[in-house]
């Protein structure tokens, strides 16, 4: 297991940092969430007033922020040049704001350095979008996770439930239109890869997914054994 890559895509509310935690833990591996680094830069650029619709500056931009992720699944930090954020990068505004940010080929080559250097020595979970695509494409076992809309709509209400006052429409909406433009950029969009075993969650509790993803896991850790 100690060279183990997991790689975990899929849109957003499937179940992807839950299930990727969840996995690390159990199997003693790390776990790298490459939304919170995307999310992260697009703090840091509304933060220092960059307009975030304006390409250009965002690409200037992308090598200022220090973007640290720490990897322990049962405690996953992130900090920008030394502060703490992992509170403000969910607020709305970041959501709102991080599909434009990351669809700006500078900074994903900047993620994606960070990204390969973290799963470098292996025994690791990272989760995002176009891991098992783009940053890992030899990743040991590929999982793209997928759910309905409105699965995935209330389960992101129930998060945001007391703290925002969002209609499950409005939350199904935002999601639906956050997919599009993931999916529909030119610069490594988010999808299922060739060789990745898609596991629809709809139906399934997050135990089951975890248990889905841990046998997989298994069985490929073994088959890679047998043939050394
Ligand atoms: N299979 C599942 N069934 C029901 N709720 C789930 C399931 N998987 C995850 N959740 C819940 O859905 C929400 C979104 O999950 P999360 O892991 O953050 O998804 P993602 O990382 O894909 O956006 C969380 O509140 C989580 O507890
Ligand atoms: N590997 C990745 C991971 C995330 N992104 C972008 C696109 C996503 O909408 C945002 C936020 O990702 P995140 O996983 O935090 O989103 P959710 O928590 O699933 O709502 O980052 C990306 O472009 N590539």
């Amino acid at each position: 297991m100690e060279t183990v890559v997991v790689a975990i895509d899929g849109p957003s509310g499937t179940g992807k940092s839950s299930t990727s935690r969840a996995v690390a833990a159990k199997l003693g591996l790390r776990y790298l969430d490459t939304g919170a680094q995307y999310r992260a830069i697009t703090w840091w650029m509304l933060d220092n007033g960059i307009d975030v619709d304006d390409a250009e500056a965002v690409a200037d931009a992308a090598r200022k922020p220090g973007i640290v992720s720490g990897t322990d699944p049962s405690a996953p930090t992130i900090t920008v040049d030394g502060t703490d954020v992992s509170g403000p990068i969910r607020t709305r505004q970041v959501t709102s704001a991080v599909s434009a940010v990351s669809a700006v080929p500078e900074v994903r080559a900047r993620m994606v350095e960070l990204q390969r250097a973290a799963a470098a020595e292996g025994g690791i979970v990272v989760e995002g979008r176009d891991i098992g695509t783009t940053v890992l494409p030899d990743a040991t076992v590929k999982i793209f996770l997928t759910a309905s809309p409105e699965a995935r709509a209330a389960r992101r209400s129930g998060e945001l439930r007391g703290k925002e006052a969002v209609s499950l429409e409005a939350t199904r909406e935002a999601l639906v239109k956050r997919d599009a433009a993931d999916s529909g950029r030119k610069t490594s969009p988010m999808a299922k890869a060739d060789d990745a075993v898609e596991v629809d969650t709809t139906e399934l509790t997050l135990e089951q997914v975890v248990e889905c993803v841990i046998t997989l896991v298994e069985e490929k850790a073994g088959q890679k054994q047998a043939v050394r």
